[in-house]
């Protein structure tokens, strides 16, 4: 019964989504439409561009009022924030995820296609952003006028100026009473050399100034330089999944034309495929019938359809040689052991794991196996936010549950005789779980991944931002003023030094004002250890961690320390021991306890002793059994935490 009920509910959205395609399509035969969105337009008609500025800065209300100016939604609609469409981007108010859409505007009796990509602010998402300029020729360069610049303001900068893209720089909630723009273009001159006259002022709240800002965008952001006339050859930006048509893909064509049941390839692995779906997003899909260099455009190929991001998809007649690929590898910061929480779950947590990593392209899967956890996978993630937002989309969007583990940084090794050691070929290893460093007697060097830190912060805090960079093994670099009140400081520091808290406790010793970003700076030869923990004498696998050797006493006591609370009380004693090859750093006691949940009862109802026994039974389901002990499962991640 349930299948014949999925089966018809199949065929209805299947039938309604061809009876749509139908509709468009007579629609642009008869030339019904007064607009020209569906005529495959020419490129000197076309601006692809993007919106890039710090954290809440203001990117999605500025999309919200381009959309209102170019008629996608109403002024004044409920909704705002119209591109943050994941429910984790509406709980948190961030923007996780960089959405496109493709907006007509008639200017001066002309009607361009802009193609708009609204990017996430936070840099546990700065690969979205990189991605999405791949396929752009400018940005919006957005700055509000309180703040003034911030770190990520610097970050987004250099990646539009490294990208050779138009850069409009312009000041936002010009509204705010407290908005100082002169302020803000001093420090934009001083930072960037922006000469103040070419930077426009909106208050994308008001909808002040947007008009005159889509105009700037037709006018300064050059077309894209591309060619129809060649072969067709176009870039993937994004995928996901869809139900009922397969992998969907967002691609920028770099050359020729493409059209619905046109034979193409993906270069990856030269699989032949036809073309059947191709939509503009408006943000809502609208299909059309052909797209032309320059275009960004939705392509699938079916529910058998291929495509990821950075391949290539050409026409049949595409000359191999010719392709060279643009794609860097993504860093990952931060790795995970992710397990199901109930062993019934692995399949669906495997297949929710492979669809959202088709959609979040900065993930990396591999398989993974612990003894208190069972068969689970190794995730490697951008930051800790991004680890939190991928389970929450895990649980929110796929209905599947999941327990990490203590996130470690990855490290590399240089191995002295690499043939002894099993498993591992080549001299040089990348560990991305404690577990895998090999014995220190067949390590001849450690490397230890560093980033470079830019930290924006009032004058008045110079001197605690300093100690806390040194705090954490880091090394500044020469400073730059931003204006009188104002300092960018940079430092060299390891990444396991910033990757849990160390923006909290920024915020917290400059009263919130201190913006921080980083970017990599490669592995650096490093003094390291691995740090086991036993619980009575037990390894508990997932709690090893590898640190540098002067934390090695700090971390041995905080970890155990951290443990003591964490455990509860159990049946037997329980020593917490620290170990490190063989040796002993810290130790802990948890004493023995018995329990009994009922005891305050004196009489009374027997169903409210059933039920204390029944709500003590569930708390123990929580937990992990290691040699008898029960550990509960979040100890594993919050271990970590200072
Ligand atoms: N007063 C005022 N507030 C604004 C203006 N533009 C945005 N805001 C507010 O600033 C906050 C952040 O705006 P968002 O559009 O979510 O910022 P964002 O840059 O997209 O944020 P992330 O995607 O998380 O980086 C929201 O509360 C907005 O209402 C403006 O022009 N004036």
């Amino acid at each position: 019964m349930v299948i014949l009920i999925k089966n018809i509910y199949m065929f209805k959205k299947y039938y309604a989504h061809k009876a749509t395609r139908c509709l468009q399509r007579f629609i642009i035969k008869h030339n019904i439409s007064s607009e020209s969105s569906n005529k495959v337009i020419e490129k000197e008609k076309i601006r692809n561009f993007s919106i890039v500025a710090h954290v809440d800065h203001g990117k999605s209300t500025l999309a919200d009022r381009l959309l209102e100016l170019t008629g996608v939604i109403k002024p004044g609609a409920e909704q705002s924030q119209v591109l943050d469409q994941l429910q984790v981007e509406r709980e948190r108010g961030i923007t996780v995820k960089a959405v496109t859409a493709s907006l007509n505007y008639t200017y001066e009796n002309e009607t361009y296609l802009l193609n708009l990509i609204d990017t996430p602010g936070h840099v546990d998402f700065s690969n979205e952003v990189v991605r999405s300029i791949t396929a752009c020729q400018g940005v919006i360069l957005l700055v509000d006028a309180n703040e003034g610049v911030q770190a990520q303001t610097v970050a987004v900068h250099s990646l539009a100026k490294r990208n050779n893209l138009t850069i409009i720089p312009t000041l936002n909630k010009v509204d705010l009473p407290r908005a100082n723009p002169d302020r803000v273009k001093t420090q934009l001159n001083s930072l960037f050399h922006i000469e103040p006259e070419t930077v426009l002022s909106v208050s994308a709240k008001k909808g002040w100034g947007v008009k005159e800002l889509l105009e700037a965008v037709i006018k300064r952001i050059p077309p894209p330089p591309v060619s129809s006339d060649s072969h067709f050859r176009a870039h993937i930006i994004d995928t996901w999944h869809d139900k009922y048509r397969g992998v969907l893909c967002l691609a920028y064509i770099h050359s020729g034309n493409i059209q619905i049941g046109q034979s193409v390839r993906w270069m990856s692995d030269s699989k032949q495929q036809t073309v059947k779906y191709l939509a503009l997003l408006r943000p809502k899909e609208e299909p059309i019938d052909e797209a032309t260099a320059g275009q960004v455009v939705m392509v699938g190929c079916g529910p058998k359809g291929g495509g990821s991001v950075g391949d290539q998809l050409v026409s049949i007649e595409f000359p191999t040689t010719e392709i060279n690929s643009s794609t860097t590898p993504v860093r990952h910061m931060v790795y995970a052991g992710v397990f199901s929480a109930d062993k019934s779950q692995h399949t669906l947590l495997g297949e929710a794991i492979k669809k959202l990593a088709l959609n979040d392209s900065a993930v990396s899967v591999k398989p993974d196996s612990s003894p208190a956890l069972g068969q689970g996978w190794r995730v490697g993630f951008l930051g800790l936010l991004h680890l939190d937002v991928f389970t929450q989309r895990l649980l929110q969007e796929y209905k599947a549950e999941a327990i990490l583990t203590a996130p470690s940084v990855p490290y590399k090794i240089k191995v002295k005789g690499a043939k002894l050691i099993k498993h591992y070929k080549g001299d040089e290893i990348i560990i991305t779980n404690p577990l895998q460093l090999p014995d220190p007697h067949n390590i001849a060097e450690y490397y230890e991944p560093f980033v470079k830190g830019t930290i924006i912060t009032p004058v008045e805090y110079i001197g605690a931002v300093t100690t806390l960079c040194i705090d954490r093994r880091g090394s500044p670099l020469p400073s730059s003023v931003v204006d009188e009140n104002n300092t960018m400081m940079q430092f060299i520091l390891p990444l396991s030094e910033i990757v849990v808290d160390f923006h909290d406790t920024l915020k917290s010793i400059t009263a919130g004002f201190a913006s921080f970003d980083y970017e990599d700076y490669g592995f650096h030869k490093s003094v390291l250890v691995r740090m086991d923990i036993l619980l009575n004498g037990t390894l508990v696998e997932e709690l090893s961690t590898i640190v540098h050797v002067s934390r090695l006493e700090y971390s041995a006591r905080r970890l155990t320390e951290k443990l003591k609370e964490m455990i509860p009380r159990q049946m037997v004693q329980i020593a917490i021991q620290a170990v490190v090859s063989g040796k002993v750093y810290s130790r802990e006691t948890i004493k023995a306890y018995r329990k009994d949940v009922t005891a305050k009862l004196y009489g009374g109802d027997v169903t409210r002793r059933k039920k204390l026994l029944k709500q003590q039974a569930e708390g123990k389901k929580k937990m992990r059994s290691v040699a008898n002990i029960k550990i509960p499962r979040n100890t594993f991640i919050d271990v970590l935490k200072r």
